[in-house]
């Protein structure tokens, strides 16, 4: 097996695993991204299986498209302004549960769809738990402000590149017609405090930053073919 092929299996064990916490009635927010993906499967077949009523609100065309091909009922976070729990991935997550998103763009949906439920179970492989977050923090911004975006990251410290397509030519285009760039800032020292200067730049419409959900989150890590429940 390549490590590649054992990352995948490891991301596919902590998604079924994570599936097993919808029960029967909840509406479940469906997180983008290769981990989400295998909960989102898991879930349909657990519709099947065991006869269980689920809605899901997807977080990108991805989720949507992944949901309905696994039978999953799909409704608007406008039809479900309130979500019993949502099953995302994560790209890091650290030591107080703060975490970056948003390596598959989709982060303005995700964080939606995060503040709207009641728990966040956060699938990662082991990788992706660190003491301090350092990777760096995609921003999704106004096409038009994108420079000047870049101009107001480079004052609070970070570098900012325009995120480009892998099979497209030119920026890639979020769900939301918008542009992602990618915020070096090094080791982060105060997450909640970056979060919130991004949240003021005009033209940022939403970091990849998560830090206010600590409370409601339960962080899932597979690993040795199983998984663990991360602790604060
Ligand atoms: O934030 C995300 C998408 O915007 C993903 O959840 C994150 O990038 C993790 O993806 P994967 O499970 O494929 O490693």
């Amino acid at each position: 097996m390549t490590s590649k092929q054992a990352n995948l299996e490891v991301k596919r064990i902590v998604g079924i695993a994570a599936a097993g916490e919808v029960e029967d009635g909840m509406v479940v927010g469906l997180g983008t991204g290769s981990t989400a993906n295998y909960a989102i499967i898991r879930i349909g077949e657990r519709i099947r299986e065991e006869e269980i009523a689920v809605v899901g609100v997807p977080t990108s065309y991805q989720s949507a498209i992944r949901a309905r091909a696994a039978g999953i009922r799909v409704a608007d976070l406008a039809d479900y302004p309130e979500l019993d729990l949502t099953i995302d991935g994560a790209d890091q997550v650290d030591a107080a549960f703060n975490v970056i998103k948003g390596g598959g763009a989709a982060h303005t949906r995700e964080k939606c769809v995060a503040d709207a439920s009641t728990r966040i179970l956060i699938v990662v492989d082991g990788t992706k738990v660190t003491d301090r977050l350092h990777m760096p923090v995609p921003v999704e911004v106004v096409p038009y402000a994108a420079t000047g975006v870049a101009r107001h990251i480079g004052r609070l410290g970070g570098e900012a590149v325009l995120r480009e397509g892998i099979k497209k030519d030119g920026p890639v285009i979020t769900d939301n017609g918008n542009f992602i760039l990618d915020c070096a800032f090094g080791t982060i020292e105060d997450p909640a405090g970056l979060e919130t200067s991004l949240n003021t730049i005009p033209g940022a419409l939403t970091s990849g930053l998560f830090t206010e959900y600590a409370e409601k989150m339960t962080v899932m890590v597979g690993e040795d073919g199983g998984y663990r429940i991360l602790t604060r």
